[in-house]
């Protein structure tokens, strides 16, 4: 086996150990199966009990909150890493159902919601002897507002950065150049064994790492140029998302319905 793909499992039981010895970060990975193949993670405090979802959807809010429940956690936030094409966001029909809980979004995303957050912000959860951030990086191409937020040995990446691929750029400002860099510069410079974490998978796959990616990538790993990203990306040819033109005015508003 090849070592250097190599990680440590992150999950002991899907508790974490390793952000606090002695506390740790309740994970959580969820998979729409009704057709985005969208992936949805709950992040917890298991001390204070206080959580966050990362992409969260309309359709499995139900789902998200039994979850949430069965642990005993507290939402604080519903994040988001871009304004979906694919699917409604459940950051509204949470708002309505968590009392207190607030929708993050990038500010560059021109959508709505509690917290706008922009490139170097933190976001913080948990409690005083154990704060979980959530870094945030400008991961700008598949849309402009696109961001991936770091947590400890984890990146979630939204659309900029799939497992061996990366979100399509020809709707909604996306730029093949622009994705290119975002991904070179704040992507690639996180360590290799970072444990890479996708807004969706196609083919089963729940998780990669920085190193795999650099090396495995077909579209932009460290051995194609800029040049070849940007070819590779014009000859996708993929069919528009079937649920756009419902998903975008929704995400603008953040899924809140009028
Ligand atoms: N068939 C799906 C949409 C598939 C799609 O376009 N996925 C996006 C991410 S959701 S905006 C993408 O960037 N894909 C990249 C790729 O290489 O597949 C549907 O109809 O919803
Ligand atoms: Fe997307």
């Amino acid at each position: 086996m090849d070592l250097k793909f190599f990680s440590k499992p992150p999950l002991a039981d899907f508790v974490r150990e390793g952000l606090r010895p002695d506390a740790g970060l309740i994970f959580r990975q969820l998979f729409d199966t009704s057709g985005s193949s969208t992936y949805t993670y709950l992040l917890g405090d298991p001390v204070s009990k206080e959580a966050v979802l990362i992409d969260p959807l309309k359709e499995m809010v139900d789902r998200d909150l039994a979850v949430v429940n069965d642990l005993g956690l507290k939402l604080k936030y519903a994040i988001n890493t871009h304004c979906h094409a694919d699917h409604i966001t459940g950051s509204g029909d949470l708002k309505a159902k968590v009392t207190g809980l607030q929708s993050v979004i990038a500010e560059s995303s021109g959508a709505r919601a509690d917290v706008h957050i922009k490139h170097g912000d933190v976001i913080s959860f948990g409690a005083d002897s154990n704060v979980i951030n959530l870094e945030v990086r400008a991961t700008p191409g598949h849309t402009d507002g696109c961001v991936s937020y770091v947590c400890d040995n984890m990146v979630f990446t939204g659309d900029a950065l799939l497992i061996r691929g990366c979100g399509r750029t020809d709707f909604q400002g996306g730029s093949s150049e622009k994705l290119y860099d975002s991904v070179r510069t704040q992507l690639f410079e996180l360590p290799d064994e970072t444990l890479v974490y996708p807004a969706h998978d196609y083919k089963g796959r729940m998780v990669s790492t920085i190193g795999e990616e650099k090396e495995l990538n077909p579209r932009l790993g460290l051995k194609k140029t800029k040049e070849e990203f940007v070819e590779i990306m014009s000859n996708l040819n993929l069919a528009y998302p079937k649920k756009i033109d419902e998903s975008l005015p929704a995400n603008l508003k953040c899924g809140i319905d009028d």
